[in-house]
């Protein structure tokens, strides 16, 4: 397939459980492109686990198409597809009385591989999440902590190497520390494995953390928004993604922001700073949020990038405004003179 094709594409797609009096999913259309990171995010009941599951068939729809790889799988057998597709879900689901090792190479082991590359590759995925191969490939599921689970968990559906990986509130049972440290890795994780993720989550944090774009359910699975994070932060499309985004909004923007975003949309400033400023150096890569708080440390009045021009403290802060309107710098001052 092109480049070009969407990985994931949903056309139309709706859902409605018998017996239930209203659509659970109503037509949705939805396309994810190759190797891009979606979080549908959205308040409990809108249709984020149900629309995942119908990516996987685990939920027929009701009627729309499902497309994966610039192919109609709305009708194809589920169980075969399912094998090309990974999934990962709150609750792990490791098999209690097989070993983390068994458990890595279960979709490898019904997909007819010899033993010794079975044993292989958990020991590959073991050391890719972290896991020693030596001390924990074969101990039971109930021997390791929540997290180092939901480690084997992502281990397990990456096994046959899908190229798309369904994740539901993966994270979600486990404690805000070593939430935020396994959502670091995975993202680590993700920039070598490069597989299409959507990822299911109630939490605008994660989402903005580690969604390419996110996809903002509403209620009745009405999309409010499918957008990237600064975008989503920056211009919400109504009301009620305002609402959702919270307060933090702000704050979110300047994690987001790197120096380099700044460094390109400040071409109108042109003054220089005066002498014996305290001018601290940071870098393009560097967040805004990192910026602001080595210069607060330090005790800077500017930050600067190497060979750029020097950016005050509260034009920092006023980044994190989402008040930029076409054509305005992001930032209105520079250093004055
Ligand atoms: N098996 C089912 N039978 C009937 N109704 C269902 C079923 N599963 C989900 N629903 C209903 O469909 C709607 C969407 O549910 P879904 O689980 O997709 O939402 P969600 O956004 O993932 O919610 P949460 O964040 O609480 O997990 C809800 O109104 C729910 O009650």
């Amino acid at each position: 397939m092109s480049e070009n094709t969407p990985m994931i594409r949903l056309r139309q797609v709706c859902k409605r459980y018998p017996g239930t009096a209203a659509d659970a999913v109503r037509p949705l259309d939805l396309e994810i492109n190759r190797g891009e990171f979606v979080v549908l995010v959205g308040p409990s009941g809108c249709g984020k686990t149900t629309t995942l599951r119908m990516i996987n068939r685990l939920v027929e729809p009701t009627s729309g198409e499902i497309w994966i790889d610039g192919q109609d799988v709305t009708h194809t057998d589920p169980d075969e597809m399912r094998r090309h597709i990974g999934y990962v879900i709150q609750q792990v689901g490791l098999i209690p009385h097989m070993t983390i090792a068994q458990n890595v190479g279960l979709v490898p082991k019904m997909l007819g591989w010899d033993k010794t590359r079975i044993r292989e590759r958990a020991e590959e995925l073991l050391e890719l999440v972290g896991l020693e191969p030596a001390k924990y490939a074969k101990r039971y599921p109930k021997q390791l902590s929540g997290g180092q689970q939901q480690r084997v968990g992502v281990a397990r559906a990456l096994a046959a190497d899908p190229p798309v990986m369904l994740m539901d509130e993966p994270f979600g049972a486990i404690d805000p520390v070593t939430r935020d440290r396994l959502q670091r890795e995975f993202l680590r994780l993700q920039s070598q494995i490069k597989k299409t993720i959507v990822f299911v989550t109630h939490d605008i944090d994660e989402a903005v953390k580690l969604g390419d774009r996110i996809a903002i359910f509403a209620e009745g699975s009405r999309l409010a928004q499918f957008a990237t994070p600064l975008e989503i932060l920056t211009n919400p499309a109504d009301d009620f993604v305002r609402s959702f985004i919270g307060e933090g909004a702000g704050l979110r923007r300047l994690g987001l922001l790197r120096m380099a975003d700044l460094a390109a949309e400040r071409s109108e400033v042109t003054s220089v700073p005066g002498a014996g400023r305290d001018v601290l150096e940071v870098q393009n890569d560097d967040t805004v949020a990192q910026a602001l708080d080595r210069a607060m440390l330090a005790g800077a009045t500017h930050v600067v990038v190497p060979g750029g021009r020097p950016v005050a403290v509260q034009d920092l802060v006023m980044a994190g405004t989402n008040s930029r309107t076409a054509g305005a710098p992001l930032i209105g001052e520079g250093v004055p003179e």
